[in-house]
């Protein structure tokens, strides 16, 4: 028997309230929240818009349906700005005339995915190794839109238990290392250097730096003063805490889609 595909809305905080998008007699796969969100978000696009191309996953949907709704003509007059050498190339594939931050300092809106996003709109991002060309991109962004599938809304910040990525120089790596798991000492951090695969070949960002994933055993407390403290320490060159950022958190669950805008 069929379902109906539900939108769930979060009281009073909801806005644009998707109408029913598909019906199916089976779960939806992760993969199809996502797709569901990231079409969602493109829905906020506008011809004539400079938009920030998220990095990962979720966002490559968004990416995908920048590029056929160009073609169709539906949007016209698109500047897309990636987030990351690998959307570059894939927003490339898609056909979306592209630019940079230098050219367009001033974006009209960015999508992107995130790994945690907090009841505050906090997020953690880097979890697909882009964390730092896509804070410079969003922070520039008018409206910053997070699409995200359910399983990445988190009580707080931390709280799955995955890790919180910090950008790092790859200069004397262990010494930062270090000094991270001693900021967070009290919330029984451990830290690690993200490799490739199990045979240890060190991860390398866009940018040619290397990245401490850091796991928390119990939760960091007030993330400015984390944030702060974290970009403090000599080596640091950014981390995977996005605090204040979203304009607007737009999730896909089983029981439908919920857009939340920023109060
Ligand atoms: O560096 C990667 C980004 O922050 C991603 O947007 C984030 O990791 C979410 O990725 P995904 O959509 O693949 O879950």
């Amino acid at each position: 028997m069929a379902i109906a595909y539900n939108p769930h809305l979060i009281p009073s905080e909801t806005t644009n309230v998707p109408k029913p998008i598909m019906t199916t007699s089976s779960p939806l796969s992760q993969d199809e929240l996502k797709k569901i969100a990231a079409y969602k978000a493109v829905e906020f696009v506008e011809s004539g818009m400079v938009v920030g191309l998220g990095t990962g996953s979720t966002a490559k949907h968004a990416v995908d349906r920048i590029g056929e709704l160009l073609q169709q003509g539906v949007l016209t007059n698109i500047v897309g700005i990636p987030t990351s050498l690998k959307t570059q190339e894939h927003a490339c594939a898609c056909n979306i005339p592209l630019s940079d931050i230098e050219t367009h300092p001033v974006i009209d809106l960015a999508i992107d995915g995130a790994d945690e996003v907090d009841p505050d709109m906090n997020l953690v991002k880097g979890r697909g190794g882009a964390l730092l060309r896509e804070k410079m991109i969003e922070i520039a962004s008018k409206q910053f839109v997070v699409i995200v599938d359910e399983s990445k809304v988190v009580e707080y910040i931390g709280r799955s238990g995955l890790a919180m990525p910090v950008e790092i120089v790859p200069f004397c790596w262990k010494f930062t290392l270090g000094k991270l798991e001693l900021l967070f000492e009290e919330a029984g951090c451990v830290g690690k250097l993200r490799t490739y695969d199990e045979n240890g070949e060190i991860f390398v960002t866009d940018n040619k730096n290397y990245t401490i994933d850091l796991y928390f055993k119990k939760s960091i407390g007030d993330l400015r003063i984390a944030s702060d403290a974290i970009l403090r320490i000599p080596g640091v060159v950014d981390h995977g805490l996005f605090i204040d950022m979203a304009t607007t958190v737009i999730v896909a669950g089983e029981q439908g889609v919920t857009v939340k805008n920023k109060s």
